[in-house]
């Protein structure tokens, strides 16, 4: 009986980790002002995707993250993971006309929330370190032995030209840029203001200031990724978020990376993996 009450309880909470994962993401989606990313006010740096397309995405993502979650309570190995992770994505490509809008999403909020729904069904913690320790201890060798036989990607060729930490880099370093500077910007900002909007925006900023954002790299090389990187810096240097300017100061970076072509995405996935993390363990 006890038995099929924990059962019970694994498996809505798994629903609930799916859904988790689709509200962070769209969090994301719907918050502005972002640096070149797209939002519901406006495209940023994209001509081929707006928040509709995101949306589709979003849609089609919707059953995907509950079953790598499922997968996770039953402690499913790499090789089934990635194959959720490469149907997603196909599905991903058909909802969009072939745009990637999630592929980010798709890698990392797809491990952590197979880790969430393996620790879940062992009735063990969702604290950030213990998750992040389960996607290295159960599934971290084999992500690294899958990196060798990767096809060619933007992301690939960004990691090997600039010698880059990419999204599986940051996997498999136990996602520092996450744990260290998003997940800390996040909490502390929220502490000090009162404001999720303000603390998402201030996270996303501290995130941009740090990552190797392959996407930044693709779009405008060593430089593209450094006018960023500075630009975010002085954000943070300003007072962020706290300052009374905080909108301005954003818009004009945002207006300087739609000018630029820039668009941070790999950051956006990162505040997304943040604002998950942190609605399971608040
Ligand atoms: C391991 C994979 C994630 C593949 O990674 P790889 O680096 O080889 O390939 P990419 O195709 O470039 O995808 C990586 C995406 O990760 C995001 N990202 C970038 N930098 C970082 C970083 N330092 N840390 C974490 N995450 C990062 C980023 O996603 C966002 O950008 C997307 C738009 O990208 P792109 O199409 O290149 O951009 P555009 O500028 O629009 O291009 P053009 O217009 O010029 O064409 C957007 O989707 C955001 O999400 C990177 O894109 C993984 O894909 C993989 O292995 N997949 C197989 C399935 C699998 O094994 N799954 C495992 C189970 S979970
Ligand atoms: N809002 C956004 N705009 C552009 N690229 C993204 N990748 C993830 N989220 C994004």
């Amino acid at each position: 009986m006890r038995h099929v009450r924990e059962i019970g309880a694994a498996s809505r909470l798994s629903l609930s980790i799916g859904q988790r994962a689709v509200a962070a993401l769209h969090q994301e989606l719907v918050l502005y002002p972002k640096p070149g990313l797209v939002s519901l006010v406006d495209n940023g740096a994209h001509d081929d995707m707006d928040a509709v397309t995101f949306l589709r995405s979003l849609f089609a993502l919707r059953r995907y993250f509950q079953d790598i979650a499922d997968a996770g309570m039953g402690a499913a190995p790499f090789s089934e993971l990635q194959r959720l992770g490469i149907a997603a994505e196909t599905r991903m490509l058909k909802a969009t006309g072939g745009i990637n809008t999630h592929r980010g999403a798709i890698f990392c909020i797809g491990l952590l929330a197979a880790a969430a729904g393996f620790r879940v069904a062992r009735g063990l913690s969702l604290v950030p370190d213990a998750l992040v320790g389960t996607v290295l201890d159960q599934w971290g060798d084999a992500i690294a032995a899958a990196a060798g036989a990767a096809p060619a990607s933007h992301g690939r060729r960004m990691v090997a030209r600039f010698r880059a930490r990419g999204a599986r880099e940051e996997a498999l370093a136990g996602f520092p840029t996450l744990m260290e500077v998003a997940l800390p910007a996040l909490k502390d900002t929220f502490a000090l203001l009162g404001c999720a909007e303000r603390a998402r925006v201030q996270s996303l900023f501290a995130v941009m200031a740090r990552l190797d954002d392959t996407n930044l790299l693709h779009r405008g090389g060593a430089d593209g990724l450094a006018f960023v990187r500075t630009h975010a810096v002085a954000f943070l240097e300003a007072g962020g978020v706290a300052a009374p300017d905080w909108r301005a100061r954003a818009l004009v970076l945002h207006h300087a990376c739609i000018a630029r072509h820039l668009s941070p995405g790999g950051s956006a996935d990162i505040l997304a993996a943040a604002i998950f993390v942190q609605s399971l363990d608040p």
